[in-house]
């Protein structure tokens, strides 16, 4: 498959890969979602590469999330139930057998978030900020993204992050648990080498079968992801989430509660 969207690097033993639209924020569209899928399949199929990192392009952002540019008509295009497989992506990072890195050199929101919160580990340059956006988009991520992160934050954080869409830095993320270190932004891509110096010398099958195990526990979010986004699909249609993206389109403030009440009317 040519690439459009992302770019591939392969050095020792490491693939990176890099989502290429630094002009959206490198929010992704159904295109990116696929290469994504493509790239995450070849890397994790290959023997000679022990570590997959994942990371933006510039030093903006890592990912925003869906490419709201290309979210109308309820969905965004592609396949799957909302038309953008992202659901299958967060999977087969959980199922490549080999430690994925997150390397977060900016923004990870929305879904951006969602994948360092998929990504076996997390390391973020200091100028780095986190946080959810789909209640003040029209949106949700009813998988992993919500119930995965309640695993890793606690629920009482967790349920904070979703309810009030708040930003926390890269600080703020280290101290709960969110994230594994926090570098100055000159330093980040000489640290996740480091990371991966170090489980590249570690044994991959030893790595492999505790991927695994550590996923095993959650395996069950799989199924509540793919009934989740078919009920997605359902809101997309809505009003309620078409002002969502309307008013990010508009910059302008959603006005979400005259149209739930008016659903009962
Ligand atoms: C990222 C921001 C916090 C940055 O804020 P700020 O620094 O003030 O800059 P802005 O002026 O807002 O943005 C700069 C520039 O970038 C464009 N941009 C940013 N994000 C996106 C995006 N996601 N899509 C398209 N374009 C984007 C922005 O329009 C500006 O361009 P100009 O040309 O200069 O106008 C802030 O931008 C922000 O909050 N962005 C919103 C991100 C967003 O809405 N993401 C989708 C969230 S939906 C969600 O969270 C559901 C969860 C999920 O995982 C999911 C599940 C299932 C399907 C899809 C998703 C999904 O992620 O969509």
């Amino acid at each position: 498959m040519k690439y459009e969207d992302i770019t591939v690097n392969r050095r020792k033993g490491v693939a990176e890969i890099q989502i290429n639209r630094p002009e959206k924020y490198n929010a992704f569209r159904a295109q990116t979602i696929e290469e994504l899928l493509d790239a995450f399949r070849q890397a994790g199929a290959d023997r000679s590469v022990g570590v997959i990192v994942l990371t933006g392009a510039g030093d903006k952002a890592f990912c925003t999330g869906g490419d709201q540019s290309s979210h109308s008509d309820g969905g965004y295009g592609g396949r799957g139930a909302i038309g953008l497989p992202v659901d299958e992506l967060q999977s087969l990072i959980r199922d490549v057998p080999k430690p994925v890195i997150a390397k977060v050199n900016g923004y990870a929101i929305g879904g951006g978030n969602v994948l360092v919160t998929v990504c076996d580990l997390a390391i973020a340059a200091d100028h780095a900020q986190f946080g959810q956006v789909g209640p003040k988009v029209g949106s949700v991520d009813p998988g992993f993204g919500t119930a995965l992160l309640s695993r890793v934050l606690g629920e009482k954080r967790a349920r904070e992050v979703w309810f009030l869409c708040r930003r926390y830095s890269a600080d703020q993320a280290l101290a709960m648990g969110w994230i594994n270190a926090v570098v100055p932004r000159n330093e980040l891509d000489d640290e996740v080498q480091r990371w991966c110096d170090e489980i590249l010398a570690l044994s991959p099958t030893a790595i492999a079968i505790a991927k695994r195990s550590f996923n095993a526990d959650t395996e069950h979010l799989r199924a509540v992801s793919a009934l989740g986004f078919e009920a997605l699909a359902l809101f997309y249609g809505s009003a309620e989430s078409r002002e969502g993206v309307a008013a990010f389109a508009e910059k302008r403030k959603p006005q979400f509660r005259v149209l739930h009440q008016e659903r009962d009317r």
